[in-house]
C-alpha cells in the first residue's frame, strides 16, 4: 500500500506514545460495512503529528466514498480523549479515508483482462427479475464510491445495456483491426453485443453464434491499457444456468458472483440454481440482491410486498451468503433505466441511489474479506 504521509519532524517520545494510543483506538473502530473492527481487517491505519496538528488516515480494501462523513465523525470522536490533555492537547485533526482495492485476477487470464483486478458476475436463474438494471446501477454505484469500473453486457439473448446507458447506435472503435475500445459512458467503460448488432442482425446470431461473439468481446476488448487498470469488471450474465453461463464463469475466473432475484417462490428456486452453479465452479457467491421487494403506492404511500417477503434473506442464510440489499419495485427505477440514465446517475442523492451504493460497498467489502482473510491485522504507521 502506498504511504499517504511521511516523516517531517522528529517526534518527542510523549507524542509518539500518544500517537500509538491513538492508532490503537482507531484499530478498535468498526467498519460499518463488514461489521468488523479495523484491527481484525487488512486495513491500514496511519497517524502522525505535524505543524501542531494530528493527521489520521484509514485505508480500506473497497471503494467507500459514501462512508467518508461517518468515518470522519467516528475518528474525531475517538481522537477527542487524547486531545484533552498531554502533548497533543488542543491539536486539530486532519482525517482522510482511502481505498486500496486488492486484485483477484489470475496469471493465465487473456492479455486484455490482465489489468482487471476483479471480475464480478451479476446473474439470475430466471429472466426478467431486473438483473441488467441491477448490474448497470451496481457498476455505476461502484464508480461513484471511487472505483474504476467496466461493464460487460454478456446477455446474448437481449442485450439491454445500450438502452439503459443511452448508447444505442454507438459503435465501439476498433484498434489495430483486432481489439474493441470500450465505450465510456457516465464514467464507466462499457462493452455490449448490442453495440455490434444492427436491426438486421439475424435472430440466429443471437443464439449459438452470439456465444462465440461473446467470447470474442470478452477477450478482445481493451479493458485496460498501460496507464490504467480496472478495479472491477461487472459482467451482466445471460439469464439462466446453462452451458453458456457455466463456461463464462469458468473462463473468466471470477472474484465472485451476485445473484439477483425477486422474492416470489419461482424466482427463488431459480436463484438457488444460480448459487449452486457458481459453487460448482468455485466462484464465491458474494450475496443476493432482492429486487422488486416492496411496492410503495405513489398515491397513498402504502407499501406492499407484491412478490412475498424474506425470500432473499432465507436463501442467503441457507447457503451461508449475504443479503446484499433489497430494492423496491419503483416506477422511477424503470423510467431511469429506459431513459438511458440509471437511477444512480439520474438522482445521485436519492434513496434508490443510496440502496445501490450500499449494495456496491457490501459486495466490494466481501471481495476484500475473501482476498485477505478476516483475521489479517492492520498495518499501522506512525510518523
Ligand atoms: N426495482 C425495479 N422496479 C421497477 N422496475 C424494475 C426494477 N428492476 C427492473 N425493473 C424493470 O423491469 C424490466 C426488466 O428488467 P431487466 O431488463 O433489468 O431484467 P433482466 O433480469 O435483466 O431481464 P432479462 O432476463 O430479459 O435480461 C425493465 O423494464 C426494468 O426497467
Amino acid at each position: 500500500m502506498s504511504d499517504h504521509y511521511h516523516d517531517h519532524e522528529e517526534l518527542s517520545q510523549e507524542v509518539q506514545a500518544d500517537l500509538e494510543r491513538l492508532a490503537e483506538c482507531l484499530g478498535q473502530l468498526h467498519d460499518p460495512v463488514s461489521g468488523l473492527a479495523l484491527d481484525k481487517l487488512d486495513a491500514k491505519i496511519e497517524v502522525g503529528f505535524e505543524a501542531g496538528g494530528v493527521f489520521a488516515g484509514i485505508t480500506l480494501g473497497y471503494p467507500c466514498a459514501g462512508e467518508e462523513a461517518g468515518w470522519r465523525e467516528r475518528v474525531l470522536t475517538a481522537c477527542e480523549p487524547l486531545l484533552k490533555g498531554g502533548p497533543l492537547a488542543g491539536s486539530g485533526v486532519q482525517f482522510e479515508l482511502f481505498s486500496d482495492i486488492p486484485a483477484n485476477s489470475v496469471a493465465n487470464a487473456p492479455e486484455s483482462l490482465r489489468g482487471v483486478k476483479n471480475i464480478v458476475a451479476v446473474a439470475s436463474g430466471k429472466g426478467g427479475v431486473g438483473k441488467s438494471t441491477t448490474a448497470v446501477n451496481l457498476a455505476l454505484a461502484l464508480m461513484t464510491e471511487g472505483a474504476r469500473v467496466g461493464l460487460l453486457d454478456a446477455d446474448i439473448y437481449g442485450p439491454s445495456l445500450p438502452t439503459m446507458l443511452g448508447t444505442e447506435g454507438v459503435r465501439p472503435q476498433v484498434k489495430e483491426q483486432k481489439c474493441f475500445v470500450p465505450v465510456t459512458v457516465h464514467g464507466i467503460e462499457t462493452m455490449s453485443l448490442g453495440y455490434l448488432m444492427t436491426e438486421d442482425t439475424p435472430a440466429v446470431w443471437r443464439g449459438p453464434m452470439a456465444s462465440g461473439a461473446l467470447n470474442q468481446i470478452l477477450t478482445q476488448t481493451l479493458w485496460c491499457n498501460a496507464k490504467s487498470e480496472l478495479d472491477y469488471l461487472i459482467v451482466d450474465m445471460p439469464p439462466g444456468t446453462g452451458d453458456i453461463q457455466l463456461t463464462l464463469a469458468q473462463k473468466t475466473t471470477m472474484a465472485g458472483a451476485v445473484i439477483v432475484t425477486t422474492p416470489q417462490d419461482l424466482a427463488l428456486k431459480d436463484a438457488i440454481k444460480g448459487v449452486e452453479m457458481f459453487r460448482k465452479v468455485s466462484v464465491p457467491v458474494l450475496g443476493i440482491v432482492e429486487n422488486m421487494a416492496l411496492h410503495t403506492c405513489s398515491k397513498c404511500g402504502h407499501s406492499e410486498p407484491v412478490f412475498g417477503t424474506g425470500g432473499g434473506a432465507r436463501i442467503a442464510e441457507q447457503y451461508s451468503t449475504h443479503l446484499l440489499g433489497a430494492l423496491p419495485l419503483a416506477q422511477k427505477i424503470r423510467e431511469d433505466a429506459d431513459s438511458g440514465c440509471p437511477s444512480v446517475i439520474a438522482d445521485p442523492e436519492g434513496e434508490i441511489a443510496a440502496f445501490y451504493r450500499q449494495i456496491a460497498r457490501r459486495m466490494a467489502a466481501g471481495i476484500w474479506l475473501n482476498s485477505s482473510g478476516d483475521e489479517a491485522l492492520p498495518e499501522i504507521e506512525i510518523s
